[in-house]
C-alpha cells in the first residue's frame, strides 16, 4: 500500500504520474464543458432563429383538401426538426451535468486489467459517470459499467466481470484507489483488502453530516452483491445495524437507472422509508450522484393516497389470514344494491346510486371484479359526461356564467362569456359546467361510486380498519400501480405481513428490493424474515437472499455492545472496520435527581465531543419528560416535519431515530423496568437505540440495567 506524506510526494514518481495524468483529466473535462455550453447556446439561438423562419414560411392554406394535407405535412417535418433540436439539447444538457458532476472528483480509482482472450493491457480510470473525450477515447469509466466489478471485487490476479449474462475472464494487475479533490490529488492507495481500505476508512472518519452520503467509491464486496445483483422479482436483503442497507439501496437504485436507461425513469421506482425525517436524511444521495429520486412515500403517504378523506393510515395490525379469506371470499362476490352510492359535488348529485346499480345489472353476467368494475366505470363516465351536457342546457347555468367575475370567466372560458347564438351558449356552459365538476370525474375514475366499506365487511366477515379497506378496493375495483418496476421498501422488519400483501398487490408487476435487521424489528406483529420470504415467494415465486454482516457506523466498542444484544445467530459474525474510540459509559444512579444529573452531564459531554448528538427515548410519551429535565440544555426536540440539523443535541423517540445515526448517543433510561429482561422486544428496542450512535454511547440506569446488558 502506498500513502504517500507531503515529502513522499515530491519522491514519488507515481504520485507525480497520476497528478499529471488528473490534471490532463482535468483540463480535457473543462475543455468538453465549454465545448458543450458553446453548442447548447448556438442551438438554442438557432433553434429559434429557425423556428421563427419556418412558422414565417409556413403557408398554412386549408382552402382544398390537398392544400391541407400539404399544410399538415409541413407542420409535421417542423416538428419533427424542433423534435431532433430537442433531442441535441437534452444529450449536451446530460453531458453538462455529466461534467458538472465530474469536476467535483473526476475519477475515485483505476484499474489496469488484461483480459484473457485478447491479452492487451487496460488501463481505466473509474468515476461517478463515464464521459468520452473529444476524441472519443473514454476518458472515465461509470462505476456502473460492466467491466467497473472488477474494483469492487476487491482481489488482484484472475477476477471476472459479466456482460450481459456473459463472463469476462480478466487478470487484474492494478487497483488504485484515490484521494482528490477537483482537479488535486490528495494520495493514492494501492489495495485489496476492506479491513486495510484506506479510502473507506478516511471516508468513515469524516465527521457523519446531516444529510447520508453516496458511498460509490467505497462500496465493499459484500454490498456490491447487493448493488449488481441481477434483477430478480425480490430480494432480501438482511444487514446488521450500520451495514449499509440504505446506503446500498441507494446505490442499487443508481445501478438499475444506469442499466436499463433507455426505458426506466426515477417516477417508476418507489421508495417506502420509515419516516419524513428519514425520507429528507436521503435525499441528496441520488442527486449527488447525478440521479433523479425516485417516488418516496411512507407507509402512511402510500396508504392515505387511496382512502377516503378524513380516514386515517389505522393500524398495520391485521393478520394475514384475514387477507387471505377476503380473496377467496371476492371469487364469490356478488354486488347488492347497497354497494353504490351517488356521486355528489357541491350538494348536486350527479351520478344517483341507483344508476350505478342499473349499470352493475347490465354487467351482471360478469363476476363483481376489476373486469366488471372497468366496463362500470367506463359507462359512468359517460352518464357522468351526459349528466353535465344537460346541466349545461339549463337556464340557471347561464346566469351562474353571467354572475362570474371577469377574471373567472377569462381562466374559465378563455374569453369573456358573450355568446351570439344559443349553440354558442350552450358550448360555453358546457366548458363551464365541465370545469366546476371537474372533480366529479376524479370520483368516478376513482371508483367512489362503489361503497367499499359496505363490500370489505362483507368480504371481511365483519368491521374492517382502513388496511381491509385499502385491500378490498384492490380486490375489487384492481386499483394497482401495474407500471411501477422496482419497490425498493427499507427497514422491512416494521413491516406486518398484512402491508407486505397490499404492497405485493398494489405493485402487482414490480421487482422488490427489501431490505432489514430482524434485530431492529421495534414494533409487535411485524412480520419475521421467514414469512416476509414465504408471502413474497407465494406471489412472485422466487426470493434471493443476500447478507451484511459488516458495521461501517459504529465504533468496534459499541458494535461489540450491539453485537451482544443480537439474535444468537447473528451474533459471532459481526464485526466493525472503524478504529476503536472509546468504552461504552454506563451511568448507574439510585434517585431520578441522580439520574437527571447524570443526563445532563451526558449532553453537556456529547456536545463537547462536536458533530451530532441524540438523547433518543424509547417512545414519544416521553418526550415531554425528558425534554423538561434537560430544561436550558439547548436541545432540540425533533417531530416528523422537522429535517435532520448538521450538529447540536437532539432529542427524538425511537421510532423517529429509525435508520438515522449521530456521532453520540445518550439513553435516559436503561433501567430493568424500561427494557425489562425477559421481553424479546425490549432486546430490540435496546439494540436498535444503541447501534444509532458512531462513536459515543452513554448508557444512564435509574436503578439496575436491564439484564440485557450482562455484565457491561
Ligand atoms: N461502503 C461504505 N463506504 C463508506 N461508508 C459506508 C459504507 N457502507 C456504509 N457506510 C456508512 O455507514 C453508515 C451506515 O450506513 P446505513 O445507514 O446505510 O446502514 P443501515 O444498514 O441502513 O443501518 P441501520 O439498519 O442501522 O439503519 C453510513 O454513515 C454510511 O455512509
Amino acid at each position: 500500500m502506498a500513502q504517500p506524506t507531503d515529502n513522499a510526494q515530491m519522491n514519488d514518481p507515481v504520485f507525480a504520474e497520476e497528478q499529471a495524468h488528473l490534471s490532463a483529466t482535468y483540463g480535457a473535462l473543462q475543455q468538453i464543458g465549454r465545448t458543450t455550453a458553446k453548442a447548447l447556446e448556438e442551438a438554442a439561438l438557432k433553434a429559434a432563429a429557425d423556428k421563427e423562419s419556418m412558422a414565417d414560411e409556413l403557408a398554412r392554406n386549408f382552402a382544398t383538401a390537398d392544400d391541407a394535407l400539404e399544410t399538415w405535412a409541413d407542420f409535421a417535418a417542423m416538428d419533427r426538426i424542433i423534435d431532433g433540436y430537442n433531442l441535441a439539447q437534452t444529450a449536451n444538457a446530460e453531458k453538462l451535468k455529466t461534467v458538472e458532476l465530474l469536476l467535483k472528483r473526476p475519477y475515485f480509482a483505476k484499474i489496469v486489467v488484461t483480459p484473457k482472450s485478447t491479452g492487451k493491457q487496460r488501463e481505466l480510470y473509474i468515476g461517478a459517470a463515464g464521459i468520452a473525450g473529444e476524441d472519443y477515447r473514454r476518458l472515465v469509466v461509470d462505476w456502473r459499467s460492466p467491466v467497473a466489478e472488477v474494483y469492487y471485487n476487491q482481489s488482484e490476479g484472475p477476477t471476472s466481470y459479466k456482460v450481459d449474462g456473459r463472463t469476462i475472464e480478466v487478470e487484474l494487475q492494478l487497483r488504485r484507489q484515490f484521494d482528490i479533490d477537483e482537479n488535486r490529488l490528495n494520495a493514492y492507495f494501492d489495495t485489496t483488502v476492506a479491513i486495510e481500505d484506506p479510502l473507506l476508512l478516511a471516508s468513515l472518519a469524516h465527521e457523519r453530516s446531516a444529510h447520508m452520503r453516496a458511498i460509490t467509491a467505497t462500496i465493499q464486496r459484500e454490498q456490491n452483491t447487493v448493488v449488481r445483483h441481477e434483477d430478480v422479482p425480490v430480494l432480501l436483503v438482511r444487514g446488521i445495524a450500520g451495514s449499509g442497507k440504505t446506503s446500498v439501496m441507494m446505490q442499487r437504485i443508481a445501478y438499475l437507472l444506469f442499466q436499463n436507461r433507455s426505458d426506466l425513469k426515477a417516477q417508476d421506482v418507489f421508495l417506502l422509508s420509515p419516516n419524513p425525517l428519514f425520507a429528507r436524511y436521503i435525499e441528496d444521495v441520488l442527486p449527488e450522484m447525478g440521479e433523479a429520486n425516485p417516488e418516496t412515500l411512507t407507509w402512511e403517504q402510500f396508504a392515505q393516497a387511496h382512502l377516503p378523506k378524513g380516514r386515517g393510515a389505522g393500524s398495520p395490525a391485521v393478520p394475514l389470514q384475514r387477507l387471505e379469506a377476503m380473496e377467496r371470499a371476492v371469487r364469490q362476490l356478488e354486488f347488492s344494491d347497497g354497494d353504490f352510492c351517488d356521486i355528489t359535488l357541491f350538494g348536486t348529485r350527479l351520478i344517483a346510486a341507483d344508476q350505478a346499480r342499473k349499470v352493475s345489472e347490465k354487467y351482471g353476467h360478469l363476476p363483481a371484479g376489476p373486469h366488471r368494475v372497468a366496463l362500470m366505470r367506463e359507462e359512468l363516465w359517460s352518464k357522468l359526461e351526459s349528466r353535465l351536457g344537460s346541466m349545461a342546457a339549463s337556464d340557471g347555468i347561464q346566469d351562474e356564467i353571467s354572475a362570474l367575475s371577469i377574471e373567472e370567466q377569462l381562466r374559465i372560458l378563455g374569453e369573456l362569456y358573450d355568446p351570439s347564438t344559443e349553440q354558442e351558449a350552450r358550448e360555453q356552459a358546457l366548458v363551464y359546467v365541465r370545469d366546476r365538476f371537474a372533480e366529479a370525474f376524479d370520483m368516478v375514475e376513482r371508483d367512489e361510486w362503489l361503497n367499499i366499506e359496505a363490500i370489505g365487511r362483507r368480504l371481511a366477515g365483519g368491521n374492517i380498519g382502513s388496511l381491509e379497506w385499502l385491500f378490498a378496493k384492490m380486490l375489487v375495483t384492481g386499483l394497482s400501480n401495474p407500471e411501477a418496476r422496482f419497490v425498493m421498501v427499507d427497514e422491512v422488519q416494521d413491516y406486518t405481513e398484512a402491508q407486505l400483501l397490499v404492497l405485493a398487490t398494489y405493485f402487482r408487476r414490480a421487482h422488490f428490493l427489501l431490505l432489514g435487521d430482524p434485530n431492529q424489528a421495534i414494533d409487535e406483529h411485524t412480520a419475521s424474515f421467514n414469512q416476509v420470504k414465504a408471502l413474497m415467494g407465494a406471489r412472485f415465486g422466487q426470493v434471493s437472499e443476500c447478507g451484511l454482516m459488516t458495521s461501517y457506523r459504529s465504533s468496534p466498542e459499541i458494535t461489540a455492545l450491539f453485537a451482544r444484544l443480537a439474535a444468537d445467530g447473528a451474533r459471532m459474525e459481526i464485526s466493525s472496520v472503524r478504529p476503536a474510540v472509546e468504552e461504552v459509559q454506563l451511568v448507574r444512579c439510585e434517585t431520578a435527581d441522580e439520574q437527571q444529573q447524570a443526563l445532563r452531564r451526558a449532553v453537556a459531554a456529547a456536545r463537547e465531543a462536536g458533530g451530532l448528538a441524540a438523547v433518543v427515548v424509547p417512545w414519544k410519551s416521553d418526550l415531554k419528560r425528558t425534554a423538561a429535565q434537560l430544561e436550558g440544555e439547548g436541545v432540540l426536540p425533533l417531530t416528523d416535519a422537522d429535517t435532520l440539523p448538521a450538529e447540536g443535541v437532539v432529542l427524538l423517540p425511537l421510532k423517529l431515530a429509525k435508520g438515522l445515526e449521530f456521532d453520540s448517543v445518550v439513553v435516559p433510561d436503561v433501567s430493568e423496568t424500561v427494557f425489562p429482561a425477559g421481553e424479546d422486544i425490549a432486546r430490540r428496542r435496546l439494540y436498535t437505540t444503541v447501534s444509532r450512535a458512531t462513536s459515543h454511547l452513554t448508557l444512564i440506569s435509574k436503578g439496575a440495567p436491564t439484564g440485557w446488558l450482562g455484565s457491561l
